[in-house]
């Protein structure tokens, strides 16, 4: 008990685990800068066990190993140490087993999945007086969102599927004297298209998605934003409804343009495949690129294409990964 107030303290219990599978994401799709995610059959897994202590120890297997540190600095950590003492609980000591198959810098969300990973088992953890603190999954979407600084791959990182997300003003407001911060970080779930088949190819180089942000102008012309916005409602219509609009609706004005510089072989990836009719966009900030093929054999043309196109496009890793339907799993043992 605190002296002070006679609230218990909470605080996590050694000898407990939790293993969580997040999900890779595409975020943009083209014109949906900064809203629309869609989650990718590929997912990371990671275990956390509590220990007795304070100590941190990380192991990771697959992507990062040879450069992500170990201990308390590893994102992971950071994020459920920080989670913990935002909610008000005590840590225990954390061992924490991270197998990642996201590929890093490629604009396939894998700082979301790690930021989503790292809550989903920190709220997994969380005492039973404390469980109430977290705000179950849409408490979670929110937190990473805001961690994250945009919410379009989050979204799917949690929920699974295609996902619009949008953000509103924060505000205070005052509920019977307490303050109350309300959400300002939302989402809402469309319904894909059973036709819909992402293809992913993936460059051997990275960039990071804050260099890539830092090539986007503060305001673009109305012209630009005026179409985007019919692309964008377009788009939506082209994944729920009618795949036959994904070309048009994939044009984006806002930010590929002004991120080919630093993506020079994506450019020529996404305009060769344009030209050949195919929905190609950067996949999140890149400099991977996601094509939304209509139909399975629309979909193996495509990795054919660009394997077989090797001499003017370059090496790519194709990938056709199928959709993850639902989002971030826990277990708690
Ligand atoms: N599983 C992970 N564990 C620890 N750190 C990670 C993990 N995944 C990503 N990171 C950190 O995030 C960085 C990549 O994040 P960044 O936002 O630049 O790209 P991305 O998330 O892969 O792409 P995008 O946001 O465009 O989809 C890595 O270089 C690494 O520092
Ligand atoms: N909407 C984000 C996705 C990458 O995190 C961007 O394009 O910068």
């Amino acid at each position: 008990m605190s002296a002070q107030t006679d609230v218990p303290t909470a605080r996590i219990t050694a000898g407990r685990q939790a293993t969580v599978t997040v999900p890779a994401t595409s975020a943009n799709l083209g014109p949906g800068f900064d809203c629309m995610g869609l989650a990718l059959g590929l997912q990371d897994t990671l275990i956390v066990r509590t220990v007795p202590g304070t100590g941190v120890r990380v192991s990771v297997t697959g992507e990062g190993a040879a450069v992500l540190p170990t201990d308390a600095s590893h994102l992971v950590a950071r994020t459920i140490l920080d989670r913990w003492a935002e909610l008000g609980v005590e840590p225990a000591g954390l061992e924490i087993e991270a197998t990642n198959r996201i590929p890093h810098g490629r604009g396939l969300g894998s700082s979301a999945a790690a930021i989503v990973s790292a809550l989903a088992a920190a709220d997994a953890l969380l005492p039973a007086e404390a469980a109430g603190r977290a705000g179950g999954r849409d408490g979670l979407f929110e937190a990473a969102a805001l961690l994250e600084g945009h919410p379009d791959n989050v979204a799917p990182a949690v929920y699974g599927g295609l996902t619009l997300s949008y953000e509103t003003a924060a505000a205070t407001l005052i509920d019977a004297g307490e303050p109350h911060r309300p959400s300002t970080m939302h989402t809402v779930s469309l319904a894909l298209h059973d036709d819909v088949v992402p293809v992913v190819a993936i460059p051997d180089v990275e960039l990071s998605t804050k260099a890539a942000r830092g090539l986007l102008p503060e305001s673009v012309p109305h012209a630009d934003a005026a179409a985007n916005a019919a692309r964008a409602g377009l788009l939506v219509t082209a994944l729920t409804r009618e795949p036959s609009l994904l070309h048009i609706g994939t044009e984006d004005f806002l930010h590929q343009n002004y991120r080919f510089a630093a993506m020079a072989e994506s450019a020529t990836l996404i305009r060769g495949l344009r030209a050949q009719g195919y929905a190609a966009v950067v996949s999140g900030a890149g400099p991977s690129v996601l094509v939304l093929a209509r139909g399975v054999d629309e979909a193996k043309d495509i990795a054919a294409a660009i394997e077989g196109g090797a001499e003017e496009f370059g090496p790519w890793r194709v990938e056709i990964p199928g959709l993850d339907a639902s989002g971030a799993m826990v277990e708690v043992h």
